[in-house]
């Protein structure tokens, strides 16, 4: 997950390969709920681990349910066969309308002395059709701000269930199925019956619903959309073990992906089919009326682009009102104007999503116009494409969705912000995404902070990568492994040796890991930090073949969204293009007193006077050698950072950098 303010995406051209999605976020909210009212214990396999599944988990384990995690995306649930041990907690459910309106019911039937809270936005988001519903039924609901919206107080019901029970359907399918999910619990003596008012929205998540009520014993029975009978006698029994498919919502983005991007090979999907029970599987109806290939096999896709520009759309989106978010991204590929339809509900989601699409595609450069319950959206044609930094609102989804404007014509980055707000149900999208989006590697931007030892570079550089969300190349332990590996393999570092050290450079299996340095099995990270594995570094470095053999693994470490390199050539020979070179210095004596102060924190003894005179040994050497001399690149900015903190020159690189960047303020 990219926890940096911002994520800046590199312009994209093509997709291929294949994608392993999470698990769907309304089917893991629910079989966790369905699970901890059941009879017996269930295993629960490829749940979503996400924001909204966390805080669902930790409500349950408050209202005294067994909860095991076995592994990752792996849980066993012990079921309170209808009864909460706890008689009063206070379930903090974040931004998860799953997890509050489905325990809402289950609690306010269930009785108790419960408050259940989220974060600001969830404290806007209405609710009073639900709890009007269950007042009507006898339920105790009050509440603690907002009259209509949570935060929300239960208390003990005195239920009367003979009269059918009503709730709108409009605004929110959640609600019914929140009751749905409910009454079972209650429906032991004699049948209970909803009454859907007004017409009902997003049915595909009521058929999820019912589709799992079904696998946890409940038979409910339907008359068309609009009445629902919980028969007499239901009883929560656990399935035992049920496997979570894959999010369809999660899968619109590389649906999307594939038909704008996947040119010559198809882009496989893994984990869903088109049998999928997931209402937005329906996006691939969508997808393919804008022109996009699709294949589908029993839990798998494969998606091609086949019409291009993608043809325009004019489509009731009531059935898929998540996934159909994806569409007005796509929109802007298109030959013509694409119109959104019945889509009132997206204005009450994390965000007001119809607000907040045709601002930020506006910000793009498209021309939007919205409505109450629609959105249509122009093309966007190459040439008019605008760098926009896409604010997201905390919405997964807007996050989501503008990733693919990184495919604008006009090769133009795209700058998302808050990249972590993903984690409501995608925690990896970004990562997903860069393991199939290709570009060329002139696109993948490259910071170069070249300089003497000790000047701070791989201190800033790491942090400075950090920041921005970009891979981290140390080069200088490329040199330092070469030396170690060579002293080991008995080779004296001299000239005479250069052809068999270069040799052994070019099949150094050599990997960094979170941190540590490899070779092969053995961890050298220690090993090649000290002085003397500093000055036999250097002396290695002075090798032109030995340089040479380490281009191509320098250069693989450009790859999306982005690099920092440190080093001594990086500007001047390994990335001479680089968007950004840093020439990191400071004083002799500065560099000689950290040096010192690192070796005394890791308890090596050394005199500052012997350290300086090694580091101006090794200046000399690393800026008078023929091949690769330090110096700074011509068009590098230096920073002297004898009297900077490092927290100032971190500060100071970020600040060139964002100069540089076409986002503006
Ligand atoms: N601006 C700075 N002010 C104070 N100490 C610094 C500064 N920059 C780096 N240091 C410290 O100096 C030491 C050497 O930094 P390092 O990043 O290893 O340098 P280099 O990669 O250039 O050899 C580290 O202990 C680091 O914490
Ligand atoms: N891009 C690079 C990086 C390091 N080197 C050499 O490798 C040695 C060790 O690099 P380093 O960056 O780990 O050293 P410090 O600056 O941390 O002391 C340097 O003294 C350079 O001689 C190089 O020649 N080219």
């Amino acid at each position: 997950m990219y926890a940096t303010p911002f994520l800046d995406l590199p312009p994209l051209e093509s997709a291929v390969g294949e994608v392993a999605l999470p698990g769907s976020k309304s089917i893991s909210n629910r079989v966790l709920l369905l699970a901890a009212l059941s009879e017996g214990t269930t295993a629960v396999h490829d749940l979503l681990d996400s924001d909204d599944t966390r805080v669902m988990l930790d409500a349950l384990v408050q209202l005294g349910c067994g909860v095991r995690r076995i592994a990752p995306g792996q849980v066993e649930i012990d079921g309170l066969a209808g009864q909460p041990p706890a008689v009063s907690a206070r379930l903090f459910l974040g931004n998860a309308g799953t997890a509050m309106r489905p325990l809402t019911a289950a609690l306010a039937v269930l009785g108790g002395d419960f408050v259940l809270e989220g974060v600001p936005r969830m404290h806007e988001r209405p609710i009073g059709d639900l709890v009007d519903a269950l007042r009507a039924l006898g339920c105790t609901i009050g509440y603690l701000g907002n009259e209509g919206y949570p935060p929300l107080a239960i208390g003990r019901p005195a239920l009367h269930l003979d009269a059918p029970i009503p709730v709108r359907g409009d605004v929110s399918s959640q609600f019914l199925t929140a009751l749905l999910m409910a009454l079972p619990l209650v429906a032991t003596e004699r049948p209970v019956v909803i009454e859907v008012q007004g017409e009902l929205i997003s049915r595909p998540y009521v058929e999820i619903t019912l589709n799992l009520l079904q696998r946890f014993g409940i038979a409910v029975e339907r008359e068309g959309w609009q009445r629902f009978t919980i028969p007499a006698g239901s009883r929560y029994r656990s399935p035992g073990k049920l496997h979570v498919e894959a999010d369809a919502s999660s899968a619109s983005y590389f649906i999307a992906l594939g038909a704008m991007a996947a040119v010559e090979q198809p882009l496989r999907i893994r984990g869903l089919g088109e049998e999928s029970i997931q209402g937005d599987i329906r996006f691939i109806d969508a997808a393919r009326q804008m022109g996009a290939v699709v294949e589908g096999g029993a839990n798998r896709l494969a998606i091609r682009r086949g019409a291009w520009p993608l043809k325009a759309i004019d489509i009731d989106c009531n059935h898929i009102p998540d996934a159909a978010m994806t569409l007005a991204v796509m929109a802007l590929f298109a030959d013509g104007p694409s119109t959104l339809r019945n889509i009132a509900s997206w204005r009450v989601k994390e965000t007001d999503r119809i607000a907040a699409m045709a601002t930020e595609a506006r910000k793009l450069g498209a021309t939007v116009e919205e409505g109450p319950d629609w959105l249509r959206i122009h093309p966007l044609p190459a040439g008019a494409w605008k760098a926009a930094t896409i604010h997201t609102y905390d919405d997964h989804r807007v996050a989501m969705c503008f990733s693919l404007a990184a495919f604008n014509p006009d090769r133009l980055p795209v700058r998302i912000e808050d990249p972590k707000c993903v984690a409501k149900t995608f925690p990896d999208y970004f990562e997903t995404l860069f393991s199939v989006a290709r570009t060329a590697t002139a696109n993948i931007p490259v910071l170069c902070i070249d300089g003497p030892t000790a000047s701070g570079k791989g201190t800033v550089a790491a942090a400075v990568a950090a920041r921005l969300g970009y891979h981290f190349l140390d080069s200088g332990a490329m040199y330092r492994v070469t030396a170690l590996a060579a002293t080991r393999a008995g080779l004296a570092i001299a000239p005479e040796q250069e052809a068999a050290i270069a040799a052994l450079a070019r099949t150094l299996p050599v990997r960094f890991l979170d941190g540590r340095v490899l070779i092969g099995e053995d961890d050298v990270t220690d090993a090649i930090r000290t002085e003397e594995a500093g000055m036999n570094a250097s002396r290695v470095s002075a090798l032109p073949a030995v340089r040479d053999a380490l281009v191509a693994l320098q250069h693989g470490f450009r790859r999306l969204p982005g690099l920092v390199a440190d080093g001594r050539d990086m500007g001047t020979v390994i990335f001479p293009g680089a968007d950004l070179k840093v020439y990191l210095t400071a004083s002799a004596q500065t560099r000689a007193e950290r040096r010192h102060q690192q070796l005394l924190a890791k308890g090596i003894p050394a005199k500052i006077a012997d350290l300086r005179a090694d580091l101006e040994a090794r200046d000399l050497r690393d800026s008078s050698r023929p091949v690769a001399p330090l110096k700074p690149a011509q068009d590098a900015l230096v920073l002297d950072n004898s009297t900077a903190t490092i927290e100032q020159s971190v500060a100071q690189v970020v600040s060139w950098w964002q100069g540089k960047r076409p986002f503006g303020a």
